[in-house]
């Protein structure tokens, strides 16, 4: 089998080069922007947007074709009406400081070219035009704090990836971000005060059925949360935390509305 690996990346200061400066790079550099990365573009012409990040010291924008000039003029004789190749500024960098690639541009042979120029050094390249060529494409994503949902659907549609990002991000909604923040929290006490591992893992799987995420939307949270975090802190072993702890359950068990909505 060769299934696609699903990873999380911490590109914080990281060196990320994207070729191409259009709308498709503008969306994959806007992520990268948002990771932390040290990004580079390199594109003769860019959107408003990319433009502005580099006005405003966000990305290095070299303002060049990337290629070589025999594969730009091969690039002319095909006749792109779309993106007329300015005769002069090419560059042909090194790539390897950098930890990923992306080629976005308009031009099949510079795609081509970069990718083969990264596959040379072992990195991770992403195609924009011809994605199988590649090993590596992007997800579309929901962060909600700590929370990040994927969608991948191989290539096969990116239209549908988003179709399905938007039907996550109204049922994942804003309320998980302080709801994330509660977990860490609560799982950061308990690491300290249930000393064994599965007696933990087994406390931490009752905490969906609490239904924070709609206190959070029925706006009952913070006092509520205050309320079972002190309670817990008060207790003095490990037996009195989770005896408290399975208190918070049958506190609104399935007769309760911790919806809120019964007024
Ligand atoms: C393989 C992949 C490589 C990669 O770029 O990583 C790739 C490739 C291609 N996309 C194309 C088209 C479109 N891409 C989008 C949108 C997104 N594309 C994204 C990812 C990916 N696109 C990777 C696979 C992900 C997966 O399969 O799940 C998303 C999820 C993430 C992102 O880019 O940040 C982002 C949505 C973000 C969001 O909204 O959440 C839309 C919709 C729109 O614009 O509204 C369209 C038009 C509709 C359609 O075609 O479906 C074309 C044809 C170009 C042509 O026809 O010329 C190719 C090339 C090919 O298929 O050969
Ligand atoms: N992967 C994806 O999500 C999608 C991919 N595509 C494909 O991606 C490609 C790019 O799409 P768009 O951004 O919409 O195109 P675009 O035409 O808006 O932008 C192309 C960019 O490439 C630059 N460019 C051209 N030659 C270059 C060179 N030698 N060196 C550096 N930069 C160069 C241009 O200046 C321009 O900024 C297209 O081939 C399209 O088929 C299209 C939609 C989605």
């Amino acid at each position: 089998m060769n299934r696609e690996y699903a990873a999380m990346l911490k590109l914080t200061g990281r060196p990320c080069l994207v070729v191409g400066g259009g709308t498709v790079a503008e969306r994959k550099i806007a992520a990268l922007l948002e990771a932390g990365a040290d990004v580079t573009v390199i594109s003769p012409s860019v959107t408003p947007a990319i433009r502005s990040w580099a006005e405003t010291g966000g990305l290095s924008w070299l303002s060049f074709h990337y290629g070589t000039p025999e594969i730009i003029k091969n690039y002319e004789l095909e006749g792109s009406e779309k993106d007329p190749v300015n005769k002069g500024g090419t560059v042909f960098p090194d790539l390897s400081p950098y930890v990923i690639l992306f080629a976005a541009t308009n031009n099949r042979e510079v795609n081509d070219l970069l990718r083969r120029e990264a596959d040379k050094l072992g990195k991770f390249v992403n195609v924009a035009d011809q994605p199988d060529t590649g090993n590596m494409t992007v997800p579309a994503v929901v962060h909600r704090g700590k929370l990040t949902l994927t969608v991948s659907t191989s290539g096969a549609s990116p239209a549908l990836a988003a179709e399905i990002r938007r039907e996550l991000e109204s049922a994942y909604g804003p309320e998980y971000v302080p709801y994330m923040d509660f977990l860490s929290e609560l799982r950061e006490t308990m690491r300290e005060r249930i000393p064994d591992t599965k007696k933990r893992q087994e406390l931490l799987r009752r905490v969906p059925a609490w239904n924070v995420p709609e206190r959070i939307q029925a706006g009952d949270f913070e006092s509520w949360r205050k309320e079972i975090m002190h309670m817990l802190q008060e207790t003095s072993s490990p037996e009195e935390f989770t005896a408290a702890y399975v208190s918070i359950g049958s506190s609104f068990g399935k007769d309760s509305n911790p919806s809120g909505n019964d007024g």
